[in-house]
């Protein structure tokens, strides 16, 4: 191979290279946001709002909703094709075919945790959503809803109880129910601005939310379908849809479950921000909390100072990871860690 055919190459790679992780606008590109994929195609929204229907240049990969890009026309109305994309400063996936991980969503500032009041609210499923999400290193808020069902004050105490460690660590509680409207605005409140993600078990609501933040869904649901020429909305792929508050919410079947990846013990550990004051004190530096002597945490929790919920969550969760047989299905479908 000639010099002169290897410099070629080389520019044409670090152009390719400059294109692809472009932040600035592009010298006749114009920036959009994905708001879906479709087979080989995007749905790229422009900056006045119209939604264009767009090709991909190969070298960028998979493009998912939430995805900054930098597209042009292509003649023919409606149409256009996308050169350019923003690095993400968080990506969603999910384990696809032959172990290949399939990107969901991109650029996610929030992941809404869905907890319903029916059928309970249960800190064993909370804090694995709370593992998974301190994975991705995404900030999470945690949304109880069907608090219509919370009939007696003894009922919200004991909600109170459950919620106690989560709030003593900071985290943002917001109570709502979807089919009273009641705490929308709370959560419009925090979502404004931010790009979200729903998860939690099935049943917890998280359609019944999304309906309810977003009235004219279904009308928006099938304007894309329109843009996207395939008639029906068929695919499964992560939509996003603009709150009316500002911000946007990106919804699909992938996004709502996801659960932790593996870990060892230390990293476990750095996930629980109630263990971090007691972290190193005990007597040995491997220690799994659970049986040995002079055990700093499980002295904390003795004293009352860490939740017993917590505890045995991450007891559960650190014998899943390190004894797959006991992970019940989690492995087959966590979702993969960027
Ligand atoms: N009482 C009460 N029921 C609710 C509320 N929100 C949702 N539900 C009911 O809970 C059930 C599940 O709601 P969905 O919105 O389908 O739950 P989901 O989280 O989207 O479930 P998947 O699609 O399986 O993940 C439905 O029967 C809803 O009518 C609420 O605020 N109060
Ligand atoms: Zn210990």
């Amino acid at each position: 191979m000639s010099k002169r055919k290897l410099s070629l190459q080389q520019q044409r790679r670090m152009t390719k290279q400059r294109i692809k992780t472009a932040e600035q606008p592009i010298e006749g590109l114009s920036a959009g946001l994905v708001i879906t994929n479709f087979g080989q195609r995007l749905l790229v929204e422009a900056e006045d709002g119209a939604i264009h229907n767009c090709a991909v240049r190969q070298h960028l990969g998979k493009l998912v909703a939430g995805d900054r890009v930098f597209w042009e026309a292509d003649g023919e109305s409606g149409r256009g094709i996308v050169s350019a994309v923003s690095p993400r400063y968080s990506e969603l996936t999910r384990p696809g075919f032959r172990g290949q991980t399939r990107m969901v969503a991109a650029n996610i500032d929030v992941i809404g945790i869905v907890a319903p009041i029916e059928p309970g609210v249960h800190p064993d499923m909370i804090d694995r959503y709370l593992v998974a999400a301190a994975q991705l290193d995404i900030p999470v808020a945690l949304i109880i809803n069907k608090i219509d069902l919370l009939q007696t004050d003894d009922a919200w105490d004991n909600l109170a109880e459950i919620l106690l460690p989560y709030d003593e660590m900071g985290i943002d509680i917001i109570t709502v129910s979807a089919h009273l409207a009641d705490g929308l605005d709370d959560i419009e409140q925090f979502l404004n601005q931010k790009t979200s993600v729903f998860v939690g078990p099935s049943g917890a609501g998280k359609s019944s939310l999304i309906n309810a933040l977003i009235p004219d869904l279904a009308i928006r649901t099938s304007s894309l379908s329109s843009a996207t020429g395939l008639g029906v909305h068929t695919t499964t792929n992560s939509i996003l849809y603009h709150l009316r508050c500002g911000g946007d919410i990106i919804d699909s079947p992938g996004v709502r479950r996801f659960t932790p990846a593996p870990c060892d013990l230390s990293e476990l550990e750095s996930y629980y921000a109630d263990f971090a004051p007691y972290l190193g004190q005990c007597r040995f530096d491997n220690c799994t909390h659970q049986h040995e002597p002079d055990c700093a945490i499980r002295q904390a929790v003795e004293e009352g100072d860490i939740a017993e919920t917590r505890f045995n969550s991450f007891q559960g969760m650190r014998q899943a990871f390190t004894d797959p047989s006991k992970n019940s299905g989690g492995q087959k479908h966590r979702d993969k860690i960027k």
